[in-house]
């Protein structure tokens, strides 16, 4: 028996966009945001923003990704409000993708995936972003503790952000390394294709994107596991890029949203029927 039942984190995530929607709700409560609600902005405050998004939330999307930085702002104090949110959220039954993005040597990640994705590990989420940007298989350890523990990882393959491009578009031997992490993702998420699952190595490919995928020539739906899609709202990115990003992968992507949806709050029954309505939005493009 894993630690999550026996389901991977792929088949949760199905189950999970089937029933609320495909919406990723983000928690980044950034100083503007967190005083806009009549908050301090001081671990007060950053309990009560939490708090709200998880009354908000929770039962309501198909997954939460709370930014573990602005937490980690905050020290220990921060990062326990942020454990307690996961807890939370995972007692309402949905799905929590702790945003982190990390990524070391090998042997580094081994000790952050035992902290954010093992057995033994204190609060973690159902999934951790992480950088492949010291190479795909520096992200064994974290890879091999999320199957055993039935958790994920997304790979960060297209960011969101302008930047991106200078390293992700970059070839080598006429390979982008874009797609030399979709290519290593899809290898990790074969057996569930085989099975006719979704896997649960996903890839991080942002809204805003533009025509990227296409001129990389990247077989995103044959990677077989989610695409979490930051960038939809305040970076720029709408539904219509969604549709012209990814194509016939559409129904493996999760989209995500921050800002856009948390500037509803504070209350935390605007801030749900927000979170409803971007989610309805997005299930309708991906159907
Ligand atoms: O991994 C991410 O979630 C991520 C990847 C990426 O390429 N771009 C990106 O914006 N993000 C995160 O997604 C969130 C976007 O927030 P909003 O722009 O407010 O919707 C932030 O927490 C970012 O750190």
């Amino acid at each position: 028996m894993s630690e999550t039942g026996d389901l991977t984190f792929g088949q949760r995530l199905r189950a999970a966009m089937d029933e609320h929607g495909p919406l990723c709700a983000g928690i980044d409560p950034h100083r503007a945001l967190v005083e806009s609600w009549g908050l301090t902005y001081d671990l007060d405050g950053l309990r009560r923003f939490t708090q709200a998004c998880v009354e908000a939330f929770g039962g309501q999307v198909a997954a939460v990704k709370p930014q573990s930085a602005f937490f980690e702002v905050f020290g220990s104090a921060g990062i326990a409000v942020l454990e307690n949110a996961v807890r939370d959220l995972q007692g309402a039954g949905t799905l929590v993708v702790v945003d982190a993005k990390r990524g070391d040597i090998g042997s580094t990640m081994a000790a952050y995936a035992e902290g954010l994705l093992g057995k033994d590990a204190v609060a973690p989420g159902d999934a951790l972003t992480v950088s492949p940007y010291l190479g795909f298989e520096s992200l064994r350890p974290a890879l091999d503790v999320a199957a055993q523990t039935s958790r994920g990882v997304f790979v960060l393959a297209l960011t969101s952000n302008p930047e991106g491009r200078t390293v992700q578009h970059a070839r080598l031997r006429d390979v982008s390394v874009a797609e030399s992490m979709v290519t290593s993702a899809a290898a990790e998420n074969a057996a569930a294709a085989e099975r006719g699952e979704l896997g649960s190595v996903g890839l991080v490919v942002g809204a805003t994107v533009g025509s990227a995928v296409q001129e990389l020539g990247l077989d995103l739906a044959a990677m077989g596991g989610p695409l979490l899609a930051p960038g939809v709202g305040a970076q720029g990115g709408t539904s219509e890029d969604l549709r012209q990003v990814f194509g016939d992968a559409l129904p493996n992507v999760l989209p995500a949203s921050s800002r856009d949806v948390l500037s509803a709050g504070p209350d935390a029954a605007t801030l749900r029927d927000r979170a409803r309505s971007v989610s309805e939005t997005m299930a309708a493009l991906l159907s």
